[in-house]
């Protein structure tokens, strides 16, 4: 057996701390063992760190974060790293860093050949190989979809800009919906970012009439919706079909209803044709998608290995649209891609040529406070600003969270307005099920509606469906969201408490795995079963096999079910994670923080958070301080697709 060298000891002896998963000094001895040579400590390390921090949604290291505080990378003690240190012989800056990984085989230094190498250093950022493809891939394929020119005849699109949206008015502001159209008509592609409510559906609506509008032959264009995950999806299908119902009076001689009869909106997994037993999906550059036209909405789930794959199934004169909100969560996966892509969103960035062409597209002058020197990304990218729907309480605390001010955003949710917003400052975990069980002042939608009409069951003669549907859209007017999986705060102590209080009050016998009412959430994709991760349906007597129980999803219009015990990877979802509710929203959103909170709780975690909730958002925190540090947190997630997308146009 080899003898483990001291670095390597250490870092089993974190594992055992728990300041590493097991994995990180198992694939370090995995990548010593490729060598003869014995690798040196700065690969060791490095090595394990790159694996650690995968795990945590980092694409990269950035050797310039080992210096001048190593342990903020990883939440160590200072102490911990200073041990680490004493072990070996570790490098004292970036540069030296560099060069101690430069010379070892395992390492590929771009712009080397390639030779396999299982790890690649890229300037100052080291990848696992996986990981640098993708985000080469990723910055090649949307840089040049970007350049790519659509041409659009610019009289005509302002002609149709004008009747879809009005003509240009007075005002000081632009119309960043108009402006959103003409830029993803301008190239192949395009984002659309903006907070909830701000039109990015509404806008894709009219973007898409005016593609068929423009199009030679708009029966020939192949158009597609998808989505990360069945749910949004759904929403963002239905979102479209009504706001293109609406424009059948702006669209004169086009038949908008017959083009748009049957377009597919799916999952990204389906719509790629992801496998079970393999990473490589049905659809890549060798068997290409059939589409002209693909929108994405809530991109920011989209994590990089999945964007990857989706450009890559995507043939080069498809245009590509992505919608979502960069200040939402990441992707629990690795890459924030989003957030990368859209890093001049704010500002605009918009050289001379982009200003010009907005200003004849859409008649609008841009004000100058837009121009700028971003790349090419950041001149096919449109926030939208203005929100429709969240303009009281909840906006105004949305806003206040995501600019960091913790002040402010204490104030908004002590205000207590109208009943919208509360804030439990010091909750205790049967508050908690007091407020699901039964809604509080001001804010009644809460659990009871759904557990009314399971008590009450189906109708005696027909009406079972229509039964199921009102339950799963009961079960859909509350949620409690965590900040975390474990624990008496997280979603398997909560989910256990409301088990235990509602068998315990005779309200449902959540006795076993499965029982009638249990709301369940997919965690592993099935496409043979027609799930995937994510997916929220309730376990429901069978009507025709008694005994049996079937787990009921909505999906849109239709109501799909599966024999509960053909479901074996699922959870119980009375609470979920933040995380797996991005995509969905409810009427009354319940966030419940730890009494002490993790580096990865976050002001993007509070905002996705407050942002579920469609009328009354309600606070429970042990500890109040919590809130407060969280808000005042940003997360970082090491990438260098911001760098490598962010040069001139
Ligand atoms: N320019 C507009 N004029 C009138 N109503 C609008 C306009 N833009 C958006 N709306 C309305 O505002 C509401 C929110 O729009 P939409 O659903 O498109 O926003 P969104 O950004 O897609 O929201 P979400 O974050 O939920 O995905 C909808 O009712 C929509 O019809």
């Amino acid at each position: 057996m080899t003898q483990l060298s001291d670095i390597q000891n250490e870092l089993h002896a974190l594992a055992e701390q728990g300041l590493l998963r097991r994995l990180s000094p198992a694939f370090s001895a995995f990548i010593a063992s490729l060598d003869t040579a014995p690798a040196p400590d700065a690969l060791l390390l490095c090595s394990a760190l790159v694996c650690e921090l995968e795990g945590r949604g980092h694409s990269c290291l950035d050797l310039n974060d080992l210096h001048p505080h190593p342990g903020r990378l990883l939440s160590w003690e200072a102490d911990t790293w200073r041990a680490l240190q004493a072990r070996g012989e570790l490098p004292h800056d970036a540069r030296a860093w560099r060069q101690a990984l430069s010379g070892c085989r395992q390492v590929r230094v771009t712009p080397a050949p390639d030779q396999q190498q299982p790890l690649v250093l890229d300037g100052d950022r080291l990848y696992l190989r996986r990981y640098w493809c993708d985000e080469t891939l990723v910055a090649e394929s949307v840089t040049s979809r970007a350049r790519a020119a659509g041409s659009p005849d610019t009289a005509a699109l302002r002609d149709w800009l004008d009747r879809l949206f009005g003509a240009a008015a007075g005002s000081d502001e632009p119309d960043w919906q108009k402006a959103a159209c003409a830029l993803a008509l301008r190239s192949h592609f395009s984002i659309i970012t903006g907070g909830p409510g701000t039109g990015k559906t509404y806008t894709a609506a009219r973007l898409l009439a005016l593609l068929y509008a423009l199009a030679p032959d708009a029966r020939e264009l192949r158009v597609a919706l998808a989505a990360p995950t069945g749910k949004a999806a759904t929403r963002l299908k239905q979102s479209i079909d009504g706001a293109l119902a609406d424009l059948a009076g702006k669209v004169g001689e086009l038949p908008l209803a017959e083009l748009t009869a049957g377009m597919p909106a799916t999952t990204l997994h389906s719509l790629l044709g992801a496998r079970p037993d393999t990473r490589r999906p049905r659809h890549h550059r060798g068997n290409p998608l059939d589409i002209d036209v693909l929108i994405v909405d809530e991109a920011s789930m989209v994590h990089l290995e999945m964007m990857a794959a989706l450009l890559d199934a995507l043939p080069a004169p498809a245009r590509l649209i992505l919608l979502g909100d960069k200040d939402q969560l990441a992707s629990v996966e690795a890459g924030a891609v989003l957030g990368d892509l859209c890093r001049d969103a704010e500002e605009g960035a918009w050289s001379d040529e982009t200003m010009a062409y907005l200003h004849a597209a859409t008649g609008h002058a841009i004000p100058g406070r837009y121009r700028g020197n971003g790349g090419p990304v950041a001149q096919q990218t449109v926030m939208l600003r203005v929100s429709r729907r969240f303009g009281g309480p909840i906006g105004a605390l949305a806003r206040a969270v995501n600019d960091g001010e913790v002040e402010a955003a204490q104030a908004v949710l002590r205000a207590r307005e109208r009943g919208v917003l509360a804030w439990n400052e010091h909750a205790r975990q049967s508050e908690v099920l007091d407020l699901a069980l039964h809604g509080r002042e001001g804010a009644p939608a809460s659990l009871a509606r759904y557990l009314a009409l399971l008590r009450a069951g189906p109708p005696h003669e027909g009406g079972h469906e229509q039964w199921v549907r009102e339950v799963l859209a009961a079960f859909d007017e509350f949620r409690i969201l965590c900040a975390v999986r474990a624990g008496d705060w997280g979603v398997a102590g909560i989910n256990a408490a409301i088990e235990a209080r509602l068998t315990e009050t005779g309200v449902l016998a959540c006795r076993g795995e499965w029982y009638p009412g249990r709301p369940v959430m997919v965690t592993r994709n099935d496409p043979g079963l027609g799930v995937y991760n994510g997916d929220v349906g309730i376990t429901l007597p069978d009507p025709g096999r008694r005994g049996s129980l079937r787990v009921y999803f909505g999906a849109g219009d239709t109501v799909r079910s599966v024999l509960a015990t053909r479901l074996p990877q699922v959870e119980t979802a009375f609470a979920m994670t933040v995380h797996k509710v991005q995509g969905s929203e409810f009427l009354h959103a319940a966030l419940v923080l730890p009494p002490v909170a993790p580096q990865l709780i976050a002001r993007e975690l509070i905002y996705t958070g407050i942002t579920r909730a469609r009328e009354y958002f309600t606070l429970l925190s042990p500890e109040p301080a919590v809130a407060a540090e969280a808000i005042a947190r940003r997360t970082t997630r090491a990438s260098g697709l911001e760098a490598r997308v962010g040069g001139e146009s």
